[in-house]
Formats: structure tokens, C-alpha cells, sequence
């Protein structure tokens, strides 16, 4: 039995960042994380002398200016920073018809590409991202805590009236509409599909507006930056920090159950047997992990929630290692191959492609690459097969993204060196996250970021962080839940 201010469930970046503003404001923190080391889907793992990244290695927030580059102020709020590589291209577009496109970090350079293969729509381009950046501004110009606090409302209302005023103006809008104000070509609005869908997971019609101002101009701002020795370096750094500001972490302790008195949340036991006590318990689960598994009842606001949000599809993930001969000079680190715009959205369909030693080469053995090639797929399509069909399936699957990954790396197949497949199954048991998801997808198009729940729920002492609030999925995104909720539960408090 023990007594803490906070008591935070997961040590994924939401939780971490939440955990470590909360230490540096003086709250006694403890996490309680279920697996081996931090980081969650950011986390990493060592095999034959390469170091994996678990999810996407593409880093936006690690900017040196501005408030929106929330990684980079995570780290430095406890004392910790971390060294970046600038990456020159976000992402190489391999397109439907064999057209190419690169997303330049310099945005004139972008626009200008983007126009040479849709010449009759300069305008129209130039319009849809010169809006994006309208937004970015006015959330780049102000210092970003919770929303569900009315003094910091009223604080930077006062102090930023037309930042905050454009910013309400994008909430309950999808980029899908903004775009259709400026563009026709049916082509270029499919671009604008996949520009959302490689981080959204749902076409431009369901991508709340805020967020795609944040990420089509924060990779020209702040730009994507690799953290050198990998994305997992990013935790540990954060748990560093938390522990220096007196905070605990426990690995290996995974939480059963939130303990509830009198309708407020209270402790939380774990799958040891260890109960903890705190004033306020905030979960990094997602809410489908939270309500319903840690909490037994769905409370009436999570039901709601539930008809809106499912939860996204998981994805195939081979982690390679290859000899270096296998890419070719001047290769980007990212790409994102799609043959059909009508098939974007099935599943192994839209191809991710991250070969992250491309900046920082001490990830692999000397002489050799990491290749991450990832596409979506429903967990459902791997349910109910033995050991043996799970093997094989595997097997041909893993095939076929070789043979696609072929067309970009002609040697791939004799220089591979190394090969570990994850499936959703991979993700659900490694993350604890519901059928592996990636995040939460609204089932239709929403207003906007309208409907995202911030970080309190309907369950007094109970508050939610990560990918599952508001703003959605993304490193920085989930920082900002961090931020956010570390700002309401350290008011909560009294700190
Ligand atoms: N390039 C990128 O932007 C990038 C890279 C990696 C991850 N991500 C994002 O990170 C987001 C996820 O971050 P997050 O903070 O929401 O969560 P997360 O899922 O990454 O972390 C949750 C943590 O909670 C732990 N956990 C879950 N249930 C638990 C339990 N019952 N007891 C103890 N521990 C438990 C998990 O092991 C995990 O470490 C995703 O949206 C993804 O997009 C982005
Ligand atoms: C007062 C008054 C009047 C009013 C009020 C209003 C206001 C103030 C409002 C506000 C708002 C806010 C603050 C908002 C915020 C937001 C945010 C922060 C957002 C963020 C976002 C971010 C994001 C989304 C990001 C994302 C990213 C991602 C997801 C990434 C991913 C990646 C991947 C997947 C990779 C790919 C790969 C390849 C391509 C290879």
C-alpha cells in the first residue's frame, strides 16, 4: 500500500509527458508501466545488432521555435535533451501511374513539385496550404495547455484574441472541405487523401482541420527531425527526467484494475497483487482498454464517444535488416507507395517505407540498413488461426510486401540479412493496445476535433491521456494530451 499525488497507467509518451510535468511541478508521481522499458508504441527493440523502432520513425515537435514543438519542451522541462538529424524530405510519394513527389522540407520547394504535376491547379494548391498554415500560426503563437481550463482560457484569450478566435473558427472543420474551397482536379484531391491518410489513417473528409494545419506545416516549420539513437530515446529520456524531478517508474507492472470508493477513482491494483493509492489516476490505456476493462462499466459519455470513434485498423510490419548495397545513394528515409487511389484504404494496399539509418547509421552494424515497411490491416484478419496458419500467413505476406518493396530496392531480396514480422496480434500483446490499433478513426465524418474528449471523464479522479483524446494520434499530439493534462490535474490539485 502506498500513497501518491498521481498514480499514471502506461509509460507511453502521453503518460510520460503527463508524469513528468506533473514531477517538475512538485507532485509525488509513480507510472506504472506493463512492459520491460517506456515508450509504448514509441519504444524500440534490439535484435542482431540492429535497433528497431516499434511504430513510425518520422518525428514531428522536435522544432527549436514556437510552442508547437512539444517534444523539444517535454524534455527541456526536466532538464533532458535530446540530439535530432534534420530530415531534408518528410516523405517520397511513389503514386498511382508512376508519378513521384517528394515533400521537400522547404515548402517552396514542396509547393513548386506538387504544381509541375498539377499545373492547372497553382492557384488552388497554393491557396489550400497557405490555409494550413493560417492555422498552424495561430496555434504556434500561443503557449498550449488544457482547454478544460477556464483561467488559461481566459489567460490567452486576453493575450492572443485572434489567434484564439481562428482557432475556434478551424475546430469543428475537416480538411476535406477546406480543400474542396480551393481545389477540383478529382486527382489532386485524392493527393490530399493520401496526404491525410499516412497519418490519419482516414481520408481528408474525416481529418480534423487543426490537425493538418500542425502536421502539412510544422514539416516545413520545425521540420521532421530523427532523435540520434532512435525514437526510444525519447522515453527513456523523459523517464531520466521524471526520475530527477522524484517521480518512480515500475516496469513490469501491469494494472488490472482502477479502484474506485464512492463512485471516485482512487488506487489501482496491479496484475501483482500490489495496490497504490493516489489522489488523482490517469490512464495512458486507450479508453477502450480503460472503460470496460480497468474501470468494469462503460459510462454514458463513453458510450457516446464509442458511436462516434472505432478503433483504427492495426498494422503488418516487417522490421529488416539489410546490407547497405541494398539502397540505392540519395534514397529519402520515408516513403509511401500506393498503385490505386481506389484501394487507399484497403488493407495492404497503402505501403509505409521508413529506413531511419539513412540518418542516424549507428542503428545497424556497420555496412548495413534497417528497412521498415508497414502497411494497414483489421487484427479480425488474423483471429482464429493455430500456430502453423499464423506462421505460413506470415510468411506470404511478408512475401508480398518484398515483392512490392522490389520496385524500389531491386536488391532487397538477395541483400536481406534480417527479417522479424509483427501482425496486429504483435501489437495488441506488445502495446496492450485493443485489436492493435493505431488510434481512434471516426466512423464518419465528425465535426472536426468538435467531438475529441480532453483529458478529465465522467469518473471524478479519472483522467485519460494519449491518442484517445483530444488532439488524436501523433507523438506530438499525445504530448500535447500530456501538456494538457498535466496542467488539469496539477490544478486539480493545488499545485
Ligand atoms: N512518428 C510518430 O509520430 C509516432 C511514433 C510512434 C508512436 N506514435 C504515436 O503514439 C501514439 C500512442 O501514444 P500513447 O501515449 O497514446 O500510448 P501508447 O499506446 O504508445 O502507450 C501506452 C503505454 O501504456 C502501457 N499500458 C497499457 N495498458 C497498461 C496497463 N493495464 N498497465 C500498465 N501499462 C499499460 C503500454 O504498455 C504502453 O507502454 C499513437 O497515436 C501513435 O501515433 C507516433
Ligand atoms: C478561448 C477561445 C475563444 C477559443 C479557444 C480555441 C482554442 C484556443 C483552441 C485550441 C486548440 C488547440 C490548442 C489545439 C491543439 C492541437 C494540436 C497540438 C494538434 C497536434 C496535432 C499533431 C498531429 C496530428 C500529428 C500527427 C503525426 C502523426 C500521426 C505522424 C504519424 C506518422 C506516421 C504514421 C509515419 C508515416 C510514415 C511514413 C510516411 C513512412
Amino acid at each position: 500500500m502506498s500513497t501518491w499525488d498521481a498514480i499514471v497507467i502506461g509509460a507511453g509518451m502521453g503518460g510520460l509527458v503527463t508524469a513528468s510535468q506533473l514531477a517538475q511541478r512538485g507532485a509525488k508521481v509513480l507510472v506504472l508501466e506493463k512492459y520491460l522499458i517506456p515508450g509504448g508504441s514509441a519504444g524500440y527493440f534490439e535484435r542482431s545488432g540492429y535497433r528497431f523502432d516499434v511504430g513510425a520513425s518520422m518525428i514531428f515537435g522536435f522544432g527549436t521555435q514556437g510552442t508547437t514543438n512539444l517534444l523539444t519542451r517535454a524534455l527541456a522541462a526536466v532538464d533532458e535533451k535530446l540530439t535530432t538529424i534534420p530530415d531534408p524530405v518528410q516523405v517520397h510519394y511513389h503514386l498511382p501511374g508512376d508519378q513521384q513527389l517528394r515533400v521537400h522540407r522547404d515548402y517552396g520547394e514542396f509547393i513548386s513539385e506538387l504544381t509541375q504535376l498539377f499545373p492547372q491547379e497553382k492557384k488552388g494548391i497554393r491557396r489550400f496550404y497557405d490555409e494550413c498554415w493560417r492555422v498552424f500560426n495561430c496555434l504556434n503563437s500561443m503557449e498550449l495547455l488544457s482547454l478544460e481550463e477556464p483561467r488559461y482560457l481566459l489567460r490567452i484569450f486576453a493575450q492572443k484574441p485572434l489567434a484564439c478566435l481562428g482557432l475556434a473558427a478551424y475546430l469543428p472543420w475537416n480538411v476535406g472541405t477546406i480543400a474542396r474551397k480551393h481545389i477540383r482536379d478529382p486527382e489532386l484531391l485524392n493527393f490530399i487523401d493520401l496526404e491525410c491518410y499516412i497519418w490519419s489513417v482516414v481520408p481528408a473528409n474525416q481529418t480534423p482541420m487543426i490537425n493538418a494545419g500542425m502536421v502539412f506545416s510544422d514539416r516545413h516549420y520545425g521540420g521532421i527531425n530523427y532523435p540520434k539513437g532512435g525514437v526510444g530515446q525519447i522515453a527513456q529520456k523523459l523517464a531520466d527526467g521524471l526520475a530527477k524531478y522524484g517521480g518512480e517508474i515500475h516496469y513490469q507492472s501491469r494494472v488490472n484494475r482502477i479502484i474506485t470508493a464512492q463512485g471516485k477513482a482512487v488506487g489501482v491494483e496491479c496484475a501483482n497483487g500490489q495496490i497504490h493509492h493516489a489522489k488523482r489516476i490517469i490512464s495512458n490505456a486507450t479508453r477502450w482498454d480503460t472503460f470496460g476493462h480497468l474501470l468494469p462499466d462503460i459510462p454514458r459519455s463513453e458510450q457516446r464517444w464509442r458511436k462516434w470513434y472505432k478503433p483504427s485498423p492495426s498494422f503488418l510490419s516487417l522490421h529488416l535488416g539489410v546490407r547497405a548495397s541494398a539502397i540505392p545513394p540519395g534514397t529519402d528515409c520515408h516513403h509511401v507507395v500506393l498503385n490505386d487511389w481506389a484501394q487507399m484504404e484497403a488493407p495492404y494496399q497503402t505501403l509505409f517505407v521508413s529506413i531511419p539509418t539513412l540518418l542516424d547509421p549507428d542503428l545497424a552494424p556497420e555496412g548495413y540498413h534497417i528497412v521498415h515497411a508497414f502497411t494497414p490491416c483489421w487484427l479480425a484478419d488474423w483471429e482464429h488461426l493455430n500456430p502453423r496458419e499464423y506462421e505460413q500467413k506470415k510468411e506470404a505476406l511478408a512475401g508480398q510486401v518484398i515483392e512490392r518493396l522490389l520496385a524500389l530496392f531491386p536488391r532487397l531480396d538477395a541483400d536481406l540479412d534480417y527479417m522479424e514480422v509483427g501482425t496486429p496480434r504483435t501489437h495488441r500483446r506488445f502495446l496492450g493496445r485493443i485489436q492493435g490499433t493505431y488510434g481512434p478513426m471516426p466512423r464518419r465524418p465528425l465535426p472536426g476535433l468538435l467531438t475529441m474528449p480532453f483529458n478529465r471523464t465522467s469518473i471524478p479522479g479519472l483522467y485519460c491521456v494519449g491518442d484517445s483524446t483530444f488532439p488524436g494520434q501523433g507523438l506530438n499530439a499525445v504530448a500535447f494530451s500530456g501538456f494538457a493534462c498535466a496542467h488539469r490535474v496539477a490544478t486539480d490539485l493545488g499545485f
